[in-house]
């Protein structure tokens, strides 16, 4: 996600519009108002708990993994959901869940800082990696397949590994810190490319809050994001310890593009990131689009439209040194597998290995 550190601008001497007693600090994209620090806190700290109250998110007793990237948004998502727990009492089990991806001089460093957030916060952290569900690294993945594509291979691992995750922690649910620009991100890109099927399940998984339901993602009904700018500036002004350099391997200047294309639009008016997502969640998809039917990975089990979900395509063309098998939009295994088989002459069974190290 896009680096947003820069210092929040100072909304002059004006006083807070909402306790007309300390100076404003900051300006609220959604209202425009002149708020100050303490009531910035308080507004966001209870959006979010209004936003789990009237969706009943959770339930007393339930346990809640955290996907922990040490990145800002899993970071001020730790931070608010503990403080949110112990303030309105919701009696939640919380665990940090981080995915080593194997990325050198990346997330090993970035995981340092969510070992400090462990100890912070009093969360118990688990930390599952690449290499041991599926024997690969991203640094080995990449020098096999180079920079390009090398995204999508990590998206499917962490996607499924923090699925993984959970069900080795035993978590009712899975939160992570996906936030108002990414989803609007997400929203454009998908209608760039028109692709409905896979917009309609973007949107369904690249909620701040994904119901984790046993090898099964469930519809969440959550559909508000904190704004980019706003968690970087309550990281900033509470000065959560938090990691921020980009990615080494992420080019991917597409998104990139749709990234700035949305800044500007929020430069000239701020309301546009929220905006897009009620866009996309009004956009219904015309009946007779065929949509892809959910089953499971016959291979994994895992969620899957699919004879096999694209995890366990991506991994055995890289066992079998055809990384290309399922690059691309998916048409399903046995497609993508005759095409490269027949460029390579190759004859072996493709059900042949597991998925992984780890079952479910
Ligand atoms: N390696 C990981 N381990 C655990 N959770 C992750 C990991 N990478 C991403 N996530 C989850 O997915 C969310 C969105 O991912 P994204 O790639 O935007 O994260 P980031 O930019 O690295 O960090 P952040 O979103 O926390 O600022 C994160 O907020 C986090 O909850």
């Amino acid at each position: 996600m896009e680096n947003g550190d820069t210092k929040p601008r100072r909304a002059g001497g004006r006083l807070c519009c909402l306790c007309n007693n300390r100076r404003a600090a900051l300006k609220r994209p959604k209202t425009l108002e002149q708020i100050c620090r303490e009531c910035f806190y308080e507004v966001f700290e209870e959006e979010i708990h209004q936003v789990i109250v009237d969706n009943q998110l959770f339930k007393p007793g339930e346990r809640i993994g955290i996907g922990a990237s040490g990145g800002k948004d899993s970071t001020v998502l730790a931070y608010v959901l503990s403080e949110l727990n112990r303030r309105h009492n919701y009696g939640l089990d919380l665990f940090l869940l981080s995915v080593d991806e194997g990325i050198t001089g990346y997330r090993d460093d970035s995981l340092e800082t969510v070992k400090r957030n462990e100890v912070q916060y009093g969360l118990p952290l688990k930390i599952v990696s690449y290499k041991d569900l599926y024997g690969w690294t991203m640094d080995e993945i990449v020098k096999m397949i180079g920079l390009k594509n090398n995204c999508t291979f990590c998206g499917v691992f962490r996607r499924q590994a923090l699925d993984r995750g959970a069900a080795l922690l035993k978590v009712d649910k899975l939160v992570t810190g996906h936030n108002a620009d990414d989803i609007a991100e997400t929203v454009l890109l998908n209608i760039l490319r028109g692709d409905v099927a896979r917009y309609e399940l973007l949107l369904e998984i690249e909620q701040m809050y994904c119901n984790y339901n046993r090898r099964r993602r469930a519809n969440s009904e959550m559909q508000t994001f904190q704004n980019l700018n706003l968690i970087c500036t309550y990281a900033y002004f509470k000065r959560l310890d938090y990691f921020s350099t980009e990615c080494i391997y992420s080019p991917n200047a597409y998104r990139g593009f749709a990234r700035e294309f949305i800044k500007d639009l929020e430069r000239m008016r701020p309301r546009a990131i929220l905006d897009i997502i009620k866009s996309g969640e009004d956009f219904r998809i015309a009946t007779t689009t065929k949509m892809p039917e959910q089953g499971n990975c016959a291979r994994c089990g895992y969620i899957s439209s699919q004879k096999w979900c694209k995890a366990c395509v991506l991994l055995e063309g890289l066992n079998r040194g055809l990384p290309k098998i399922g690059i691309g939009r998916s048409r399903g295994i046995d497609n993508d597998h005759q095409k490269e088989m027949k460029r390579s002459n190759g004859s072996k069974n493709i059900e042949s290995k597991q998925c992984g190290t780890l079952d479910f």
